[in-house]
């Protein structure tokens, strides 16, 4: 049981939970017992004139009585079984998608690096009803059968030992027959879970690129990916159902032949006169009964032999570990690299930077696409770890800090805005939760968001569809301005956020972000050069490496990369089309 606790991530409480659901289930499957005794007993009275004994009324009536009674037992036990599986398991697995989800907030980007969206989403939704349905519809029946089952086969052997063993003769049999196909089921399952995987993966794929789709028609190759996937998970689904059905029918065939032999070995038992009649009926009516629940363990056993299946990424994922770091306060927000050396894969990426940003600078990151702006800006984030050299801010190692008291001090606006599906107000809010009504409407007044949202249907309140789709391009902007600044961290990365915008937007968003960055530390990637000309220093990175930097003026005296990129782009501003 307690293997079972791991296997499943249960809590403590949903370890007792599932203890507790197993006791329910099994009193149900006893209380089931009682009609069925009720109904021998009156099999019993009934029969009474054929051994010449009278019919007891009194007994008849006693028997109906205990058999409403006992209905209504079933009724209270089915019903608490009810309450103690399914909704405990809900509850659990509830918890377990958000442990699932706290859990990937605290992992390094690395991780994301290698998962894809849909393994997750799988992970989260798919694996978890798994688990969910094991947890109230697999295992505590199946425990709880278990019990039964063993109780009457002890019961019925007092009441003749040969004929119980007939009864459960054919079940060690069956039980084989399903052991022997575990490994065989297993890997069909593991191929099932593959190819689910697959198609979600492509389904995804298709729903996000919908608009290339459309607009390069590539809809016959695309469409070909996602039906080669589609069809594979059915014929995978097909051919489990269809060999996990030959296992379970040939077992519950073989179970079932017990049946015959009951008959067969009661009746010759009876023309013997080694067994009356009543104990004989008791075992027949017994033996049409008993099957249902050991099918349906045997048939959960296979769930239950390929249960690390469903647990194995779910396992992968819970175990991979999270960024490490107790350090929550820093003095000062100076940012210091030293021989910062990173790669994502095998490629290093940034080489041996060494700088350093002074608290209240604006510095701009400028170079060539590619050249790594982003990524430093992540690294000082801690969205990654770097593989060698320091990254201090406020003369810590970032490495040891909270990764969450550090991104308290640090605030983005990054041109490809993230916004939820919620309200307005909601979006502008997750920059400080605690925020007070009044603070967000202060915040979006100041990012130049007030008046087009005012605007809006049901202003703060309207709910923003999928990513913002409904805003344009320098409102989503504003929005983020106006989350960062109701951040109000000290450290403000900025991912030329005017860059993609059209003149009216632009001088809005410049505003905002003005208001953004009074008296902070500024890190700002420019693909503009123009715009960082005013910067406090400017880095200039080329290929990973940082090649030169200093003020604009110092830069353009060097006559070095930055002058050259500063031409190239001022000559390209006097091209027309
Ligand atoms: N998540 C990632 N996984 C693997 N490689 C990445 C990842 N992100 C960026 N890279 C690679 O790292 C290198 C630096 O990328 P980065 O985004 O930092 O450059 P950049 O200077 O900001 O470029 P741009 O100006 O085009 O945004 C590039 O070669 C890029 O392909």
């Amino acid at each position: 049981m307690k293997k079972l606790k791991e296997f499943l991530f249960l809590s403590d409480k949903g370890y007792k939970d599932l203890k507790k659901a197993i006791v329910a289930c099994t009193i149900t499957n006893l209380a089931l017992m009682l009609p069925f005794c009720v109904t021998v007993m009156l099999f019993n009275e009934l029969l009474n004139p054929y051994v010449g004994k009278q019919i007891a009324w009194n007994h008849i009536w006693l028997l109906w009585g205990i058999g409403v009674v006992s209905a209504v037992l079933v009724f209270l036990a089915a019903r608490n079984d009810y309450r103690k599986t399914y909704i405990a398991s809900y509850q659990e697995s509830n918890k377990t998608r958000l442990n699932i989800a706290e859990h990937l907030r605290k992992l390094p980007m690395s991780f994301f690096n290698t998962k894809d969206l849909s393994e997750l989403t799988t992970n989260m939704m798919s694996d978890c009803s798994s688990m969910e349905s094991m947890l109230s519809s697999t295992i505590p029946p199946l425990i709880a059968n278990g019990i039964t089952v063993t109780l009457t086969c002890i019961l019925l052997a007092f009441f003749d030992w040969r004929l119980a063993l007939c009864m459960y003769i054919t079940l060690p049999v069956a039980f084989l027959i399903i052991w022997l196909s575990k490994n065989y089921q297993k890997k069909l399952f593991e191929r099932q879970v593959q190819a689910k995987l697959d198609a979600s993966s492509q389904v995804q794929e298709y729903l996000e690129g919908m608009k290339i789709i459309k607009s390069c028609n590539l809809s016959g190759s695309h469409f070909s990916a996602l039906n080669k996937a589609l069809l594979s998970m059915k014929k995978i689904a097909v051919k489990v159902e269809m060999i996990c059905g030959v296992f379970m029918s040939s077992a519950s065939m073989i179970l079932q032949a017990g049946i015959g032999i009951v008959i067969f070995v009661g009746t010759m038992l009876l023309v013997k006169g080694e067994i009356e009649l009543l104990p004989l009926l008791m075992f027949f009516l017994m033996v049409t009964r008993i099957y249902g629940p050991i099918l349906a363990i045997l048939s959960q056993l296979t769930t239950l032999l390929n249960l690390n299946v469903v647990t194995e990424r779910m396992r992968t994922l819970l175990s991979t570990s999270v960024m490490q770091g107790n350090d929550k306060e820093i003095e000062n927000c100076d940012i210091e690299l030293e021989h910062v050396t990173f790669r994502y894969n095998t490629k290093d990426v940034i080489k041996d930077v060494t700088c350093k940003i002074p608290q209240g600078s604006i510095t701009a990151l400028v170079g060539s696409s590619g050249s790594g702006k982003s990524t430093i800006s992540k690294l000082i984030a801690r969205f990654w770890d770097i593989q060698k050299g320091t990254i201090r801010v406020g003369g810590k190692d970032i490495r040891t800090m909270e990764p969450e008291s550090l991104m308290r001090k640090m605030a983005f606006v990054f041109q490809d805005v993230t916004l939820f599906n919620d309200t307005v107000f909601n979006n502008i809010s997750i920059g400080n939760p605690n925020a007070t009504e009044e603070e967000v409407m202060a915040a979006a007044k100041a990012a130049y968001c007030d008046e087009f949202v005012r605007n809006m249907p049901d202003g703060y309140q309207t709910v923003l569809g999928e990513n913002g789709s409904t805003l344009s391009g320098g409102e989503r902007q504003r929005i983020s301005i106006a989350r960062a600044l109701l951040k109000n961290a000290s450290i403000i990365f900025l991912d030329e956020a005017t860059a993609s915008l059209d003149p009216e937007n632009e001088v809005l968003v410049q505003k905002a972000i003005a208001q953004l960055v009074e008296n902070k530390t500024v890190i700002m990637i420019a693909h503009r050069l123009r715009t960082v000309v005013d910067a406090d220093q400017i880095l200039v990175l080329d290929d990973g490496k940082l090649v030169e930097y200093g003020t604009h003026n110092e830069l353009m005296k060097k006559k070095g990369v930055y002058q050259k990129l500063y031409h190239i782009q001022q000559e390209s501003l006097g091209w027309t089309i």
